[in-house]
């Protein structure tokens, strides 16, 4: 079986309000996408790791790599308007039979264990999610009124998310829709069931400033 990780970096980072697109933001001494790529590159699935960045930072990212003698092999694909676009140009390329991890390159401390586990039970299971169980009570708001939902029954959604290349093609055929905020919703609009493994609490995504300190704080521990 071959397997492939695509990670998604063609994003501009409008909530961190940083000039340097996050990705690229350092991160212990390292830019936050070179600690992504080292984590799939160090699992024991070796798969092969196709990048997705915007045409503008192709060059930006050919420096950054001479500049931190950056060596691990990868295939740069171009990114699209929205996370699913990018990810769809990614999945384009790929036409063997395989299984393929979609994580976001702003999630840098995910582990060689997650990744190799979301490979394994994809395997078993044509498809998983790595999810965590909230830790705060959750509330929906839904035209201006509030109730309680049962916390036990709500995940919280990270990524690695892993799929047979048969049913990501299929679904990557759809028309965008709004509400497709990862893999598994486009995934799930084919009626397919998704199944969830335990996440991890450390593997945050870099989405505000204070998260990037929060990432610091993580890797010295
Ligand atoms: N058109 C896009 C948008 C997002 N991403 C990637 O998807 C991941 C998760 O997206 P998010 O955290 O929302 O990143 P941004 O879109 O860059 O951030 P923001 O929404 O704050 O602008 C990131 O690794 C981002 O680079 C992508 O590859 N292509
Ligand atoms: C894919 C994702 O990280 C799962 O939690 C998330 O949906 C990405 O959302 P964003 O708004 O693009 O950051």
């Amino acid at each position: 079986m071959k397997y492939y990780a695509i990670i998604v970096a063609g994003g501009s980072g409008n909530r961190m309000q940083t000039e340097t697109p996050k990705q690229f933001l350092i991160l212990k001494n390292l830019p936050v996408l070179m600690h992504t790529i080292k984590a799939f590159a160090q699992s024991d699935t070796q798969p092969k790791i196709l990048l997705v960045l915007n045409k503008d930072q192709q060059g930006y990212w050919r420096r950054l790599c001479d500049e931190f003698n950056f060596r691990i092999p990868h295939e740069v694909i171009d990114g699209g308007t929205e996370r699913f676009y990018s990810v769809k140009n990614a999945v384009d390329c790929i036409n063997d039979d395989s299984f393929v991890a979609i994580h976001d390159a702003v999630r840098p401390l995910v582990s060689k264990e997650l990744i190799d586990n979301c490979f394994k039970r994809a395997e078993a299971f044509g498809n998983v999610i790595a999810a965590v169980q909230s830790s705060d009570s959750v509330r929906m708001l839904r035209n201006e009124k509030s109730s309680a939902l049962r916390r036990d029954e709500i995940y919280l959604v990270q990524t690695p998310q892993t799929f047979s290349l048969k049913i990501l093609k299929a679904a990557y055929q759809q028309d965008f829709a709004s509400h497709f905020t990862d893999d598994a919703s486009v995934v799930e609009a084919l009626n397919e069931e998704i199944n969830i493994l335990e996440g991890e609490r450390n593997n945050i995504k870099i989405t505000y400033p204070i998260d990037l300190e929060l990432a610091e704080l993580l890797l010295r521990s």
